[in-house]
């Protein structure tokens, strides 16, 4: 198979991440390199970890030990002053990670409202990202929201809607059109189509596999959902009790799972 995202540069890594509420709860020595334009999936059950690590690789959560570190962009750096282009995340300050969030990543929550603000239009919340980098300009940042409201197939028409009038799946659509807008070079995504029925989630993902291709980006995904990681990601992370326990392409662990683990979470969900 063709691998050509092992040609392209790191963007992220993850060295020996550890943080643990209790034994075996949180993640322990996670280790990985996620380049430019790859799909990362992280998949495990319930309670295996993943969103603990999540929270690590996206700045939220201090590890008890391991680094991460995102190779940021030339203009990002030179802004803040830094030397190198390979920021360490702990060790850089609070306001850089949230500098980082705002200008060069994007975070897509399971639950829509987290994402979103839900007292201001639909427009509003997409061009309030673009606000956030120092757009002003109203009919762009207009333009900006009608144009990501038809790409993630919502009607243009009702950017002056508050998204409390919207279904789930809508929202859902919603936080992806706000979160994409920056052009964000790193996504996190936490169980995207999770709690969504599943005519809504099929779309979604569609959705989701095109936008990701169209726009090259590098994401790293979070589901439960065997389905949604064969569907989008290139590469997998199989996570039990807080430890990968097999990593490779996507089709070889789901075509080939070597871990007994692995075998069994694929035969029980892909097995009639
Ligand atoms: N803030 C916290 N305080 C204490 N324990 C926590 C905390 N966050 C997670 N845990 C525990 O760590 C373990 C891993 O949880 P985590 O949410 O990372 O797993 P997960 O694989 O994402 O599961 P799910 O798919 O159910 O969200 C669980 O046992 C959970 O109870």
């Amino acid at each position: 198979m063709k691998r050509p995202q092992l040609t392209r540069p790191a963007l992220l890594e993850a060295r020996d991440i550890t943080r643990l509420y209790g034994p075996n709860q949180g993640c322990q020595d996670i280790d990985f390199t996620l380049h430019q334009g790859e799909v990362l999936g992280i998949v495990g059950e319930s309670g295996s970890g993943k969103s603990t690590l999540l929270r690590v690789l996206s700045g939220l959560e201090k590890p008890d030990a391991g680094q991460v570190f995102y190779h940021s962009t030339d203009q990002a750096s030179a802004v803040a002053g830094e030397a190198r282009d390979e920021l360490d995340l702990y060790a850089i300050s609070e306001a850089r990670r949230r500098a980082l969030l705002r200008m060069e990543w994007g975070l897509v929550h399971q639950n829509p409202r987290d994402g979103l603000r839900l007292g201001v239009s639909a427009g509003a919340n997409v061009g309030e990202r673009l606000m956030a980098l120092g757009q002003r300009h109203y009919g762009d940042l207009r333009a900006a929201g009608q144009d990501w409201m038809g790409r993630v197939e919502l009607d243009p028409g009702r950017i002056d809607d508050a998204p409390i009038t919207f279904s789930g799946g809508m929202q859902q659509r919603l936080q992806i059109a706000r979160t994409l807008v920056t052009k964000p070079r790193l996504v996190f995504m936490d169980e995207p189509t999770g709690g969504l029925d599943v005519s809504v989630q099929a779309r979604l993902l569609d959705m989701l596999r095109t936008l990701t291709r169209e726009l090259g980006l590098s994401v790293v995904l979070v589901t439960h959902d065997l389905a949604v990681a064969r569907l989008l990601a290139h590469r997998l992370m199989v996570m039990r009790r807080g430890r990968v326990v097999e990593a490779g392409l996507t089709d070889q662990i789901l075509d080939d799972p070597q871990h007994d683990y692995t075998q069994l979470l694929v035969s029980s969900v892909l097995t009639p």
